[in-house]
């Protein structure tokens, strides 16, 4: 990867299939490799991109004890405002570290499937996001992101299945009511750099299908492990996404594609690294009980499955138990 690869949705969407299978190749050969991409020409309204974008912004501008009013209940609850100290990603690899410089607020799915029962789903994914009173246009801005972030995920799930050679629609049955969590990240300014093992965010593969993420443009942090061993940068692309995928997806495909190791550091204060930094996560989670077993294209004839079938809920709240500090 000497650049960093870009793939413009619009022209997918826009081709005729021997072109689809084409930039399929592509998306596969990428995710192969890193799994971290940009995708341009994704169709998302500026407005509701720099609508929730400045909401945030102006929420995270508040002080704390406002900010508190819709904090989490209690450790491990998913979602709300998680104030600095509440996570440490890193955990997530098993590797104690101090928690990450960051706070952060988090939604979930906008709507729950009727007669929906199973009380770990209730609970996790299906709890109430505590909305803040301010600033005051935060939630329907958050909520038209969310929406437009749901079916962003769904068209590169369906650039995934051609890149698979699977047929285009594959994923759909498995992504009608998906779980994903919308992520606003806020990471402070600092007077001094942090102390060696602190960081923005630890090293962490993510979890689920896919993520969806909106850097701040022109800022730097963003790092990835490549098969080497070293961290490389990964630059936000004006305009774009970054998008990658995550351990769900790497385990579906029996490791074909990989969910790579990543981090925020604070870069050096030269290069603005002490600055506040936003972003926004968009982790795509397929529905509570999509059944993922290994994808039929992704086993050579008579090879055998690494991996058992997980429910996608129940694996997504296994991980995310493990952050909690
Ligand atoms: O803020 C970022 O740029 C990335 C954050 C991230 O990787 C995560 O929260 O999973
Ligand atoms: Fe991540």
């Amino acid at each position: 990867m000497s650049s960093f690869p870009v793939i413009d949705l619009a022209a997918f969407e826009a081709a005729d299939p021997e072109k689809k299978r084409q930039m399929g190749r592509e998306v596969d050969l990428i995710c192969r490799a890193s799994g971290f991409l940009a995708v341009k020409n994704h169709g998302m309204p500026d407005e509701v991109i720099n609508g929730v974008w400045t909401q945030a912004h102006d929420f995270f501008d508040l002080p704390y004890d406002a900010k508190d009013k819709s904090k989490a209940p209690f450790p491990g609850y998913p979602y709300g405002y998680l104030g600095p100290g509440a996570e440490a990603l890193a955990k997530s690899k098993g590797v104690d570290s101090p928690p990450d410089l960051k706070e952060s607020f988090n939604g979930g799915p906008l709507t729950m499937p009727p007669g929906l029962t199973d009380e770990e789903a209730l609970a996790f994914c299906y709890a109430a996001t505590i909305w803040p009173d301010d600033p005051k246009g935060f939630r329907p801005a958050w909520e038209a992101y969310y929406s437009s972030v749901t079916d962003l995920a769904a068209r590169i799930m369906r650039v995934f299945a051609v890149a698979l050679e699977l047929p285009e629609d594959y994923f759909q049955s498995y992504i009608g009511a998906p779980i994903s969590a919308l992520r606003a990240l806020n990471y402070p300014e600092l007077d001094a750099p942090p102390p060696e093992g602190q960081l923005r965010a630890g090293a962490h593969t993510d979890y689920g299908s896919l993520t969806i993420l909106l850097p701040q443009p022109g800022s730097k942090g963003l790092e990835i492990m490549t098969p080497e061993g070293a961290w490389r940068e990964v630059p936000p692309v004006d305009g774009a996404f970054v998008i990658n995928i995550g351990d769900l997806m790497a385990r579906w495909t029996n490791d074909r594609w990989v969910s790579t190791l990543h981090r925020v550091v604070n870069v050096s204060p030269e290069e603005g690294g002490l600055k506040r930094r936003q972003s926004l996560a968009f982790f795509h989670q397929p529905d509570w009980f999509a059944s993922i077993e290994t994808l039929p294209s992704c086993l050579a004839e008579g090879e055998a499955a690494k991996y058992e079938p997980v429910l996608s809920g129940p694996y997504l709240m296994g991980k995310f138990k493990k952050t909690v500090m």
